[in-house]
């Protein structure tokens, strides 16, 4: 089932009597239960207006937003089933304790106040920060806060979460947690958009990804066929030793490159002949040449700038 639906957004920002800015042109993507879309762009491409726009915190000109069936702009409950992490972890009091935090939250959402202290304790347990739940949020390390962060918009149980950015500035201690931590509450049935200018990690976490470029989406599909449609269908072969000569001429013969310790090979028929010839020195690894998402990133970006408007 799909938990956010947006069809054909749209947002032109007036900025004065003459300038007018297309931030968003056609934006439409969705996201089912249990799924991570990592929401990618180059900076000013119009995602964070179309995060606004899903959140109900701008209008948009045309376009739709759905949440679990209901238009935000439209029908408020629509925000029942949205929990957000925008701008880093600005949802949080620092004053406050994390468990006030969640508490104060919790009620704001529509919690009892003894629902929401119970879940908070949950939270606080779940994300390890049960130690740390009297003390103000501004003396909690940045994991710690950005953990609470997330378990805030958990608060209510919402079917969508909108993570802007969810490891920026982490250790790798932290963004391990936060990474392990997205993937759960995804297996929960929640759909998660994911928006960050790390692509390692947009990469590893989504299910799937849209990239945005000047307003609108260039690339909507499964994160593993995206990247599986970009690489090359060569292989490449990697020796724990260099190869002597006699086996290097013969290789060169079948038409593979080779390189010191690595093989490639274009030509797919001949790569268990070249295995045939090397035998039987250790290999270290036999792999299809594989793109990842940056590469893919910048190719679908790039190309989109170089065609005629
Ligand atoms: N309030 C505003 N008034 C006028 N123009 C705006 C406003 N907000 C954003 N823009 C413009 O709209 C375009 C898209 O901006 P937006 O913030 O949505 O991009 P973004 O993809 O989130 O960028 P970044 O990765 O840098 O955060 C930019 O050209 C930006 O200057």
């Amino acid at each position: 089932m799909q938990v956010l639906e947006v069809q054909h957004l749209q947002k032109t920002y007036r900025s004065s009597r003459k300038h007018l800015t297309t931030a968003v042109r056609d934006v439409s993507f969705a996201i089912a239960q249990q799924e991570v879309l990592a929401f990618l762009g180059p900076n000013g491409a119009g995602k964070t207006t179309t995060i606004k726009m899903i959140a109900g915190l701008i209008l948009p000109d045309r376009g739709e937003v759905k949440i679990n069936g209901l238009n935000p702009h439209r029908e408020a409950q629509a925000l029942r089933s949205l929990g957000a992490v925008l701008e880093g972890n600005r949802n949080l009091y620092w004053r406050l304790t994390p468990i006030e935090n969640l508490e104060y939250f919790g009620v704001l959402r529509g919690l009892s106040q003894k629902v929401a202290r119970q879940r908070g304790r949950d939270l606080l347990e779940r994300f390890e920060l049960s130690h740390k739940r009297r003390a103000p949020v501004q003396t909690l390390s940045r994991g710690m806060q950005q953990k609470l962060a997330i378990a805030v918009a958990l608060i209510h149980e919402p079917q969508l979460l909108l993570l802007d950015e969810p490891t920026l500035g982490l250790d790798v201690e932290a963004t391990q947690t936060v990474k392990r931590l997205i993937r759960e509450i995804a297996s929960e049935g929640r759909a998660i958009l994911l928006t960050t200018h790390q692509l390692d990690i947009a990469e590893e976490l989504s299910d799937r990804v849209a990239i945005i470029n000047q307003g609108a989406i260039v690339a909507e599909e499964s994160t593993e066929e995206l990247i599986r449609r970009f690489s090359g269908s060569a292989y490449v072969v990697e020796l724990e030793q260099e190869i002597d000569r006699d086996r290097v001429s013969k290789i060169q013969n079948l038409g593979a490159i080779v390189n010191e310790k690595t093989i490639l090979i274009r030509e797919t028929e001949i790569l268990y002949e070249v295995l045939h010839i090397l035998q039987p020195l250790p290999l270290i690894r036999v792999e299809k040449e594989q793109a990842n998402l940056t590469e893919v990133f910048l190719q679908l970006i790039q190309n989109q700038s170089e065609s005629p408007c």
